[in-house]
């Protein structure tokens, strides 16, 4: 049985139920507590606690610093987890964790920045030799090693340690660039910073551990939560179209396995349903308006299974 009890004094029985690890605080809070909420999720949080159990589920959540969560996965001190990709690569934790699904928040980049004063600061090349300030370490290590060509115990890159603010290093004379998740780009702005290589294109992934407890459940949190990420990528789309032009439209937005064609009341005439991605629903209306379809009206889905 894992041994959680460092996490509270007066500890719930999780000893029946899969240890479901979530940020507790940060930028991938918020869109995690929607997503739990979204899936069904239902628990009570006391104040205090890091352990809440679920209500309707054998599950109880963990809620843990965003950066540990990878190895505590990794160590199958909890079975299921939401985290940073970024985390879960500088964490070395790939072997023992498998990645269920990315989860399209929590994007951003982590990024080599340098001083914008400083033109001789180009690219990566351009900093071996220099010192370097992180949170990710061993990424930075890894980017740095290749670089040079040599193994991370020989190259010449200092890479130092520090836990965050990390964009004041420069500033302060302690790093001549350094590698930071980079969203909107305002916090490297701010700091007279610009972006100079990318690392690593990072998101929020449903991970779990390789020999987890609880499979079945675990695939049943997966499938809810492909549901309710399909549902955000999908509108429902329905007009009306004369039948001989129902080919052409069905063209136009094919949906996702195919459309739903009802006759209607007026002779020649059908209605069609279909599920149409939102980042191209704007064109697909404009051609279906063309082809010559009326009363075309887009609903949104709540939720969606394949
Ligand atoms: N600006 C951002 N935009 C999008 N995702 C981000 C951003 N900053 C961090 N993330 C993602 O969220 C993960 C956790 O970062 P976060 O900043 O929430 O943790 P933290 O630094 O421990 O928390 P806090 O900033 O509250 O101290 C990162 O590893 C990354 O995957
Ligand atoms: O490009 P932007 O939109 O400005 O976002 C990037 C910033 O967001 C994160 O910091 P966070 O706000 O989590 O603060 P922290 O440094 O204390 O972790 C990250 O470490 C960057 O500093
Ligand atoms: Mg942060």
């Amino acid at each position: 049985m894992t041994d959680i009890s460092y996490l509270g004094a007066s500890l719930p029985d999780t000893s029946d139920r899969m240890l479901f690890a979530v940020p507790k605080k940060g930028r991938l809070y918020d869109q995690c507590l929607g997503l739990l909420a979204n899936i069904g999720i239902e628990f009570n949080r006391k104040p205090r606690h890091d352990i809440a159990l679920v209500s309707n589920l054998p599950i109880a959540l963990v809620f843990l610093p965003a950066a540990d969560i990878a190895a505590y996965v990794a160590k199958g001190n909890v079975d299921l987890g939401i985290t940073g990709l970024d985390i879960i690569r500088e964490s070395q934790a790939d072997g023992d964790v498998a990645e269920l699904m990315r989860l399209g928040f929590g994007r951003c980049k982590l990024q080599v920045q340098a001083p914008q004063a400083d033109g001789s600061l180009r690219s990566s090349s351009d900093l071996v030799g220099k010192r370097i300030v992180t949170s990710f370490i061993n990424l930075t290590r890894e980017h740095f090693a290749k670089l040079e060509g040599v193994e991370v115990e020989q190259m010449s890159t200092q890479v130092r340690f520090v836990s965050g603010s990390v964009e004041a290093a420069c500033g302060l004379g302690l790093a001549d660039a350094i590698v930071d998740l980079v969203e909107s780009g305002d916090t490297m702005r701010a700091a007279g910073l610009h972006a100079i290589d990318t690392v690593l294109d990072t998101e929020s992934v449903l991970i779990t551990n390789k020999h987890a407890r609880f499979p079945e459940l675990a695939k049943t949190i997966k499938q809810r939560v492909e549901g309710i990420l399909t549902a955000r990528r999908y509108v429902l789309c329905q007009y009306n179209i004369a039948r001989d032009r129902l080919e052409t439209a069905c063209g136009i937005a094919p949906g996702r396995q195919a459309p739903t064609v009802t006759p209607l009341e007026q002779d020649g005439w059908v209605a069609v349903s279909v599920m149409v991605e939102k980042s191209r629903l704007a064109d697909s209306m404009d051609a279906l308006q063309e082809a010559g379809a009326t009363d075309i009206l887009v609903l949104q889905i709540a939720n969606a299974r394949a």
